[in-house]
């Protein structure tokens, strides 16, 4: 089974506005409440990949109920523990750009952080678990490692979408894959890194660091992926990007969906990569024909044959 831990779930608001104007009345012109937060993101788009998964994390309040029971009508299989602040809203304002203020979120008590481990007594080696966004303020940088550390005494295989001080916690406990974006690679060396050449080396230095699969990702332009022995380069399709909130994690669903369903390494990242533009072109979350049709645009080569 696949687990996805959301720690900071959210509703995600999104509001398409035309002519906005800060400091004034504005009107949407459309609005949408979705169940969000990264792993829960990647379980939803697992379940429209024919997929089962687990949703782990907390929630709480209205909101909380709301991402429950979106999840339970999409068939999800959810075991959150409940707390007593309101699940986030965040908002993604549509201007033409997009601009995003994600909510603080829940503080998470001692009491509920031990509720929270017990569901990993039933997890086994054969099992993976999906480590995604943010974690709330009340707990510490570590606590994604934390969760690893306990997976990795019982070879359950993890995965993380993380940024920030918890990514550099991470490395050390040898995960399955992670999948920084070239900013958020960037901010982890501390250096600047402008394209595909340029995160090569530090998508490299995960990989020795012990990431058994690294997969960085360019938004538009394109995607690398790192193993042991090899380094690839896969392009994006061309499309208008309706919606880039879940392209990320669409990415990481279509790539470990792929893998648990037997697919070649390189295999699972075309089709990854092809799942996060499908989200991208579209206003919701990919559905598995849209990312079908788009699989043939994306080709994956080998960064021995130069980029
Ligand atoms: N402009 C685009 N054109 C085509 N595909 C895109 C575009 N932007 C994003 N994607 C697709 O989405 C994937 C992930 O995008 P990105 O690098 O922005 O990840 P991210 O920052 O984790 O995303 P998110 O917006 O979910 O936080 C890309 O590898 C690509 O497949
Ligand atoms: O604040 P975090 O946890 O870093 O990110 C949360 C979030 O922006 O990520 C998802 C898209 O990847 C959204 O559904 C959600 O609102």
């Amino acid at each position: 089974m696949i687990y996805t831990v959301t720690l900071n779930p959210s509703v995600d608001y999104i509001v398409e506005v035309q002519d906005f104007q800060l400091g004034e009345l504005n009107r949407s012109l459309d609005d949408y409440k979705f169940p969000g937060g990264k792993g829960i993101n990647v379980s939803r788009v697992l379940r429209r990949f024919g997929l089962p998964s687990k949703a782990l994390g907390f929630v709480g309040g209205f909101t909380g109920q709301f991402v429950k029971d979106y999840l339970a009508d999409e068939e999800i299989e959810t075991d959150f523990v409940k707390v007593s602040d309101d699940t986030r809203i965040n908002i993604k304002l549509k201007t033409g750009s997009e601009t995003e203020i994600n909510g603080k979120g829940p503080d998470i008590s001692k009491e509920k952080l031990e509720e929270f481990f017990t569901v990993f007594d039933q997890l086994t080696n054969e099992d993976i678990v999906l480590l995604a966004g943010s974690i709330p303020t009340s707990l510490p940088d570590t606590f994604y490692a934390e969760i690893a550390e306990k997976c990795g005494e019982k070879g359950i295989q993890v995965a993380v979408d993380i940024s920030g001080e918890p990514l550099k916690h991470i490395v050390k406990c040898k995960p399955f894959l992670m999948k920084p974006n070239h900013h958020e690679l960037a901010e982890m060396f501390n250096v600047e890194i402008n394209s595909a050449q340029d995160a090569v080396p530090y998508g490299q230095k995960l990989i020795e660091a012990g990431a058994e699969h690294v997969i960085v990702s360019m938004a538009g332009d394109g995607a690398l992926l790192f193993t042991k022995d090899h380094q690839y380069f896969a392009n994006v399709p061309k499309g208008k990007v309706r919606n880039s909130v879940g392209a990320g994690d669409s990415l990481v669903a279509g790539f470990i969906g792929s893998y648990v369903k037997g697919l070649s390494i390189e295999e699972s990242f075309r089709f990854g990569v092809a799942a996060g533009s499908a989200t991208a072109f579209s206003y919701e979350l990919c559905t598995n024909d849209e990312v079908e049709k788009l699989l043939k645009e994306v080709k994956v080569k080998s960064l021995e044959e130069g980029f």
